[in-house]
């Protein structure tokens, strides 16, 4: 749809030098737009036209130079400041604010229902506040078709009420759902981590170097919802939905989700609308941050921060701070970066995921803070149901002794509690079937 279309990307700033217009930049580009000209201006904002007015005529002065079909503005606008802003323009350019165009990479890149239900959400929760502008305006001044969003009809605020309300419904059925197959997973003796962190950091490439190489059909087998595939590109939110896969860490069996990268100056309503996919990460047992070590430590600083607002009120798990791509970083760089952002990321383990440098050593990290598991000891008979036990203990829990003494086995293992529990009861159950028991009657 934008592939190819010209565009003029703005920023302003309200105090300092230029405004960095590098990642605004790198969206346009994730959208399908080329960025012909850039803009930015450093003063206070305008309440009319968000820039200085004359700065609104530059930008006009670009497009009609430029032939561009839209201005990009990285900041946030009001919905008078979008109609004011296009008013200077030529008719039929757009103008189109920072969270429109995460959407608009969001919406190209859902394929998922889940996905496409949160990036309608986010559209609605966008339009909202503009449709209760637009019907003051159009009782003011009269003015129909304000920002291209149609005629002013007088139900359009209750139907984008009715429609949150509907999707919302669906995307909490969609979670409950997905609940239940993390409490699944964690039954079947799985330990559930997920990758989190800015968007471009390395995630999905790091994810492909912790999966084992478990074979698709296998895969397919055991959880039907596993996906192979972890695309990685050098493009902002290349992954959207949510991957899985099976990792080997030594003893634990552990499930790993690559999800959707964090961004910063995202609204709350934009988050809120990704809730359910964020509870990958937020319901984890072990969250692995990732950051791009190349970058600057001020670079560094900002991602991170951005991601421990996202985490913050809810995330429930231990978090492990990975510095990634180190094969771009020298060693006394490194040193450098990991002392100046020590209270943000304390303790972290550097890899490069491209590479696969110290990875070991992040397999090791990843074992020792996941969730203790117990140790028990059974002794059972040499009965019915104790050979599938010792199987089902192979399966849930890892198994470190097993021996035969005539007509008893003795089986020593470690697994989470839940497991040791279930262990029992099912030991309990070989040693006096159901129905057999001797005090029956
Ligand atoms: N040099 C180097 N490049 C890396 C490393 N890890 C990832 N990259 C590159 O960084 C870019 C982004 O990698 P991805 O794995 O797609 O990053 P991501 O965090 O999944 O990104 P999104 O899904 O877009 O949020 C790609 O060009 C990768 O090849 C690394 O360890 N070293
Ligand atoms: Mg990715």
């Amino acid at each position: 749809m934008s592939d190819g279309t010209p565009v003029v990307v703005a920023k302003r700033v309200d105090s300092g030098e230029d405004a960095d217009l590098s990642e605004i930049s790198d969206l346009a580009r994730a959208a399908g737009y080329d960025v012909v000209a850039t803009r930015s201006q450093s003063r206070t904002e305008d309440a009319a036209y968000h820039f200085g007015e004359g700065k609104a005529a530059e930008l006009a002065r670009a497009v009609a130079e430029t032939g561009a079909a839209a201005v990009v503005v990285d900041n946030r606008l009001g919905p008078y400041q979008t109609y004011n802003i296009g008013g200077k323009l030529p008719t039929g350019v757009e103008v189109i604010d920072r969270f429109t165009l995460i959407l608009e990479i969001f919406g190209q890149r859902a394929n998922a229902r889940k996905a496409q239900l949160q990036v309608e959400l986010a559209e609605l929760r966008y339009e909202l506040p503009r449709a209760e502008a637009k019907a003051s305006l159009a009782k003011r001044d009269e003015r129909p078709g304000f920002m291209g969003l149609g005629e002013y009809d007088e139900s359009r605020e209750r139907d984008i009420k009715a429609q949150i309300s509907r999707i919302q419904q669906e995307l909490d059925d969609i979670a409950d759902k997905e609940e239940s197959r993390r409490e699944r997973r964690r039954e079947s003796g799985f330990d559930l981590v997920a990758l989190a962190g800015y968007t471009n950091a390395g995630k999905s490439t790091l994810m492909r170097r912790l999966a084992d190489d478990l074979d698709v059909g296998e895969n397919e087998g055991l959880h039907p919802d596993l996906d192979p595939t972890a695309e990685s590109e050098d493009r902002l939110f290349t992954t959207l939905g949510t991957t899985t896969r099976r990792a080997d860490t030594g003893t634990r069996d552990v499930l790993l989700t690559d999800t959707v990268g964090f961004v910063s100056d995202l609204p709350h309503w934009l988050v809120e609308s990704f809730e359910s996919t964020l509870d990958s990460v937020y319901r984890a047992d072990l969250v692995l941050l990732v950051v791009d070590a190349s970058e600057s430590v001020e670079a560094m600083r900002d991602k991170l921060v951005t991601c421990h607002d996202t985490l913050y009120e809810r995330n429930e798990a231990p978090i492990v701070t990975v510095l990634n791509k180190i094969d771009r970083v020298d060693g006394p760089e490194l040193e450098r970066k990991r002392a100046a952002l020590d209270a943000l990321a304390p303790n972290p383990v550097a890899v490069s995921g491209l590479t696969g440098e110290s990875v070991g050593e992040l397999t090791d990290r990843i074992e020792a803070e996941l969730p203790a598991w117990r140790e028990e000891r059974l002794l059972l008979p040499l009965a019915d149901g104790a050979m599938s036990l010792v199987s089902w203990l192979y399966d849930h829990g890892n198994v470190e002794r097993e021996e035969y003494t005539g007509e008893e086995v003795v089986v020593e293992f470690s697994a989470r509690p839940a497991i040791v529990e279930q262990a029992r009861s099912k030991a309990a159950e070989v040693r006096a079937p159901a129905g057999e028991t001797e005090s029956a009657d």
